[in-house]
């Protein structure tokens, strides 16, 4: 696979803050990559790096086989930071022509607009969009220059379900269609919806890399569930709680568990067994983490 991005062994620091420690990683073409972590991980250094906008304290980074300095590379990405200022006074169709100006074959101005849930509001001011409006706009501008590779920082923070889902629509039409994708996100469920691929970040290293499931699977935490009047004392149970009658088993060895619950002879019924979700997982490999520190 084309590696389009590349981070190698690479170090930030801003004064005595190390933002990022020797952190190696590489986005193929066509991928979907989700990086995930806690406020002050390192997600957003991590990528102004690979965009160019800031450089390395030492490693190198690599985009689309040269350097992010060259504004020739970056002509061929589209990048929509966390925070993003838009001219009030223009109309959404004369931002998005303005954008498009700058690109040798950009996407056509109402596809773009279409694409993103916005196709209604090419005439409407800037000034006059919701905050929603304003969020996807600003994201379907990364979009305008038809780019080989789109990094979004956060690209739904502050959306409402619907805006959310329109914007997660337009990600996924262009990764459809080949395009290469990198997102940070704090909502684990984006994540989860949209990315083959999760780099899970804290610290300012890279804790896990992997597909949404294998990560759940190294966690290896599940969840036992069932309705019980009295339960015996049960192997490897690393919490429990009581809701609504339910008793909710969290255990690394769920086959085990249930085992020894009917060899005990107690009587149960509803029992399901579900795996973490990326939350869940998440947060014991930051917790395991800081207990390492
Ligand atoms: N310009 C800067 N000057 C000083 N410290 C900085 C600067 N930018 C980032 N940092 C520090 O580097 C660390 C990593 O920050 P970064 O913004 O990359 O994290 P993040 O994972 O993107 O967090 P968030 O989810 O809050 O955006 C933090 O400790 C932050 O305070």
């Amino acid at each position: 696979m084309t590696v389009l991005a590349r981070a190698s062994e690479v170090t930030r620091r801003y004064g005595d803050v190390v933002a990022l420690d020797r952190v190696s990683l590489g986005i193929g073409a066509g991928e979907l990559v989700g990086l995930l972590g806690p406020n002050g991980a390192g997600k957003s250094t991590l990528i102004n790096l690979l965009v160019g906008l800031r450089r390395p304290t030492s490693g190198t980074v690599e985009l689309l086989g040269g350097s992010p300095l060259d504004p020739a590379t970056r002509r061929r990405i589209g990048v929509t930071p966390q925070e993003t200022g838009l001219p009030e006074s223009l109309r959404v169709g004369e931002v998005v022509d303005f954008v498009r100006a700058h690109y040798p074959d950009p996407v056509g101005g109402p596809e773009l607009l279409d694409r993103f849930g916005l196709g209604d509001l090419a005439k409407r001011q800037v000034g006059g969009l919701s905050g929603g409006q304003r969020r996807r706009l600003a994201v379907a501008l990364a979009f305008a220059g038809d780019p080989r590779l789109v990094v979004l920082d956060e690209p739904t923070t502050g959306l409402d379900v619907e805006a959310r889902h329109a914007l997660w629509a337009g990600v996924r039409a262009y990764h459809e269609g080949g395009g290469t994708v990198l997102l940070t996100s704090h909502y684990l469920e984006e994540i989860e919806a949209l990315a083959q691929r999760v780099v899970v970040m804290g610290g300012g290293r890279v804790l896990a890399d992997d597909t949404v499931s294998a990560i759940r699977g190294m966690v290896g935490v599940r969840r036992v569930s069932l309705v019980a009047e009295r339960l015996p004392e049960l192997p490897g149970v690393l919490g429990s709680e009581l809701v609504d009658g339910r008793t909710t088993l969290v255990t690394t060895d769920p086959d085990r568990l249930v085992v020894e619950l009917v060899r005990s002879g107690a009587p149960f019924s509803g029992l399901e067994i579900r795996p973490t979700t990326l939350e869940e997982a998440f947060l014991t490999i930051t917790a395991k983490e800081s207990a390492h520190v």
